[in-house]
């Protein structure tokens, strides 16, 4: 099965959408967090640091408040996700402890970056966290966060986001899982006959004709999102692995080199 080369990253970014948090029923995946700690906690053993990138406020949110559709007012889904995460970190930060592993909460904008004193500090805050061997659980700050056109806070896209943060703390690979393999040829829930690519060397407008939206109710960037992290990765020479995230430990065998999801650059 090992046709790639194993990946060595010292520092890698993990990405983990809601589709892998929270069941198509509205339930938590709590052995999906807990095995998920445990292979942040083992790579962190192993001498990797690992930062990890969580969508699931807002999933997590509805799940607590016992409602069942994500509200349609941005305010009341801020106001959900503002819940969710407090219930989310703490799910993490209890997992996480069975492995003996520290965390540390990040909320970002997309933006942050932009501003130069905000951006050395979150830089600073991330170099810190790391050199102290927490892991930083990292989401976007939805409450602060705005849904404008043409503003760069838009509202829920933690792929890209990803990608922000591993651009700027120099990772140099980007783990995204999600409900999927991997990039097909088309939506595999639209059309049947879409097959799998393993490997994506270059992004193109013809890449981006492949790719459709979410297909989960909780999610939000679908594929679309993914490929531009993927584009954010590829022009800082970094790489990108979409896999399924149904079963985190996926992530050993990319590190690897075993032939799953999709590998961008
Ligand atoms: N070309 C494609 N290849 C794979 N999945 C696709 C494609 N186009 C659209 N999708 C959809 O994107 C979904 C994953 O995105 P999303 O629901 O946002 O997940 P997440 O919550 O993990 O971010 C898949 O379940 C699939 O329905
Ligand atoms: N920040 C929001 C949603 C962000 C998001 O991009 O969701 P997803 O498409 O599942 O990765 C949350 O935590 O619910």
């Amino acid at each position: 099965m090992s046709t790639r080369q194993p990946l060595s990253a010292h520092r890698v970014v993990i990405k983990v959408g809601t589709s892998t948090l929270v069941y198509p029923d509205g339930a938590i995946n709590l052995r999906a967090i807990d095995q998920l700690a445990f292979v942040v906690s083992a790579m962190r053993h192993r001498g990797r640091q690992v930062v990890l990138v969580s969508s699931g406020a807002i999933g997590v949110g509805l799940n607590y408040m016992g409602a069942h559709q994500r509200p349609k007012a941005i305010p009341e889904q801020q106001a959900i996700a503002a819940i969710g995460q407090t219930e989310l970190i703490s799910i993490y930060k209890e997992r996480f402890a069975t492995y003996e592993q520290k965390v540390g909460q990040v909320l970002l904008t997309r933006d942050i970056f932009t501003y130069p004193k905000s951006h050395r500090n979150v830089l600073n805050t991330f170099e810190s966290l790391l050199h102290q061997n927490v892991v930083p659980i990292v989401n976007e700050n939805d409450t602060v966060a705005v849904d404008e056109l043409d503003h760069e806070t838009k509202f829920g896209d933690n792929d890209q986001l990803s990608a922000i943060v591993a651009t700027n703390i120099d990772a140099d690979l980007l783990i995204m899982l999600s409900d999927i393999d991997g990039f097909y040829t088309g939506n595999p829930q639209a059309t049947t006959s879409a097959k799998l690519l393993s490997h994506i060397a270059t992004i193109d407008e013809h890449t981006y004709d492949l790719a459709g939206g979410s297909g989960s109710r909780f999610g939000t960037g679908g594929m679309v999102t993914k490929l531009k992290a993927a584009e954010r990765m590829l022009a800082a020479n970094g790489q990108m692995i979409l896999a399924n995230g149904a079963d985190p430990t996926i992530i050993f065998k990319i590190l690897a080199g075993d032939s799953v999801g999709t590998l961008f650059g």
